[in-house]
């Protein structure tokens, strides 16, 4: 894996309860990280604000335990309550332009998802720390996607921007190593890690991959 020094986080996991299939969230998120996860997304669609929080609070603990950083999906007021580290925000959510307007976001992390090449030219693209490639493979854990990436759709991104890219969508074990081949500094999975019902295994097993 190509690590990028503005972004030394190279399995990014996202978390959210329904997607752990039953299994007790927080433990799936301390075991993943056991595992080699170097970074965590709280992603509760579909949830209000105070159950957002109350969420958000209970897996900050366990991140802060393992130093390990939690970015919040969409919401700035939950991001801002838990001090966390950072926000991942996407077309339909609350821009980086305005999010990095408010003086709390000033220093934090904003991570802002690429569905259209054309945002590879505008502002909140640019004043982003990093880019979610979305999705690369389109995968049933979000079915409200517009462009399938997919590897030649990697590697262009990969020669307009310096922007350290995150791939997301239907990663796992089998796919890992042409992500990492097609230019992504970092992998983010949900169900390779929150479905499997060894968490910490599934884990090691994917930071092995990108390790190798
Ligand atoms: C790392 C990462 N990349 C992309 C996304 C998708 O964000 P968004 O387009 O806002 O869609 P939702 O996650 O809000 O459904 C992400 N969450 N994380
Ligand atoms: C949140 C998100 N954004 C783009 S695809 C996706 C879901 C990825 O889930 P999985 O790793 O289970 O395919
Ligand atoms: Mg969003």
């Amino acid at each position: 894996m190509n690590l990028h020094p503005k972004f030394p986080y190279q399995l990014y996991l996202v978390i959210s309860e329904k997607d752990c299939l039953g299994k007790d969230f927080l433990k799936v998120a301390e075991d993943a990280i056991l595992g080699g996860v170097d970074i965590i997304q709280l992603r509760e669609k579909n949830t209000g604000t105070k159950e957002f929080l109350t969420k958000a609070l209970q897996l900050k603990e366990v991140t802060e335990k393992y130093n390990i950083p939690l970015i919040i999906n969409d919401h700035p007021e939950v991001t801002e309550k838990t001090d966390a580290f950072g926000i991942h925000v996407g077309n339909s959510d609350t821009p980086p332009m305005t999010l990095r307007g408010q003086s709390f976001f000033k220093e934090k992390m904003i991570g802002y998802s690429i569905e259209y090449l054309e945002q590879l030219e505008n502002k909140q693209t640019s004043i982003s720390d990093y880019l979610g490639v979305s999705p690369i493979f389109s995968t049933k854990t979000k079915e409200d996607t517009v462009t399938e990436w997919g590897l030649d759709g990697l590697s262009l991104i990969r020669t307009l921007t310096d922007k350290p890219l995150i791939a997301i969508g239907n990663i796992n074990l089998n796919n890992a190593q042409m992500i990492i081949k097609a230019g992504a500094n970092s992998l983010a999975v949900v169900s390779a890690i929150c479905a499997a019902e060894h968490p910490e295994q599934a884990a090691y097993e994917l930071k092995n991959e990108i390790l190798k």
